[in-house]
């Protein structure tokens, strides 16, 4: 487990623009290192800012597209190409633009699709994809991830994680279907704790003032099963991305200067 680090920026535009060129750098990294690299990407409003920002970003291009496995963290459990999954949201902001090879594009199930309605065989066919990719070195059913993003909701939720939902409580599964989400649409897909730990880094992205309560009570010793954010981390890592909205409520101590 690693202690989380803070990085405040100024606003939410340049919290995207300085993640994407945090993301570009440890992508290339990773490719340098190990001839691949893997991220997990997270839906929501700050996630999709961050691919809109790569996608502008100069320095995409010294990204090897073809070398690049995307997962995703969560799905909203709709027919494919429905505009509320996240796969579709991503596609539009960044990859749609980018030479990935799809084969290396894991999106998560689609209603309506293979396992038609049933949502929890189309979560155990996932975790059966990542245990697939999952390497002799890696520990357990996952891959280890270079980067996991994860958006903080308002509740604290990550992923598709809600307080005190039975999936915040999987301490076997590393992926479950969710059923009665409070968020819209109420069927989903999520990692689990247990699959996000896997990754060497995670990224946690909150910005606004709608998640500074989330933000203040998920870094100030709340239960994962209330505060389903504390539960995130890696196994090298663990960065907080946030703007001076979201951190407005931080303790003084946890506080730090702003990034221009
Ligand atoms: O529904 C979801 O919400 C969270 C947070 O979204 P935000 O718009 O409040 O930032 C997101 O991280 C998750 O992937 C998504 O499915």
């Amino acid at each position: 487990m690693t202690g989380p680090e803070l990085v405040v920026h100024r606003d939410k535009e340049l919290m995207a623009r300085a993640t994407s060129a945090r993301l570009i750098t440890a992508i290339v990294d990773a490719q340098a290192a190990r001839g691949t690299a893997s991220v997990v990407l997270t839906g929501g409003r700050n996630g999709n800012g961050l691919l809109a920002a790569l996608a502008s970003a100069p320095a995409r291009d010294a990204v090897d597209w073809s070398r690049l496995d995307l997962w995703w963290g969560d799905e909203r459990f709709l027919p494919e190409g429905d505009p509320d999954r996240n796969d579709t949201q991503a596609r539009a902001a960044l990859l749609d633009g980018v030479p990935l090879d799809p084969a290396r594009v894991h999106t998560m199930p689609v209603l309506d699709g293979r396992h038609g309605k049933d949502v929890d065989a189309a979560a155990d066919a996932y975790a059966a994809e990542l245990a697939a990719a999952a390497g002799p070195d890696d520990e357990g059913p996952v891959p280890a991830f270079d980067v996991l993003m994860l958006g903080v909701g308002p509740d604290t939720h990550v992923a598709s994680l809600f307080p005190e939902l039975p999936a915040v409580r999987e301490t076997e599964r590393t992926v479950v279907g969710v059923h009665g989400a409070p968020k819209p649409p109420p069927t989903r897909i999520s990692l689990t704790l247990p699959a996000i730990r896997a990754a060497r880094e995670v990224w946690l992205l909150a910005a606004g003032e709608d998640k500074a309560q989330a933000v203040a009570v998920a870094l100030s010793g709340a239960g994962e099963m209330q505060a389903p954010a504390a539960g995130a981390y890696g196994t090298s890592r663990t960065l907080w991305l946030l703007d001076e909205a979201a951190a407005a409520r931080l303790p003084a101590a946890q506080e730090r200067p702003s990034v221009s």
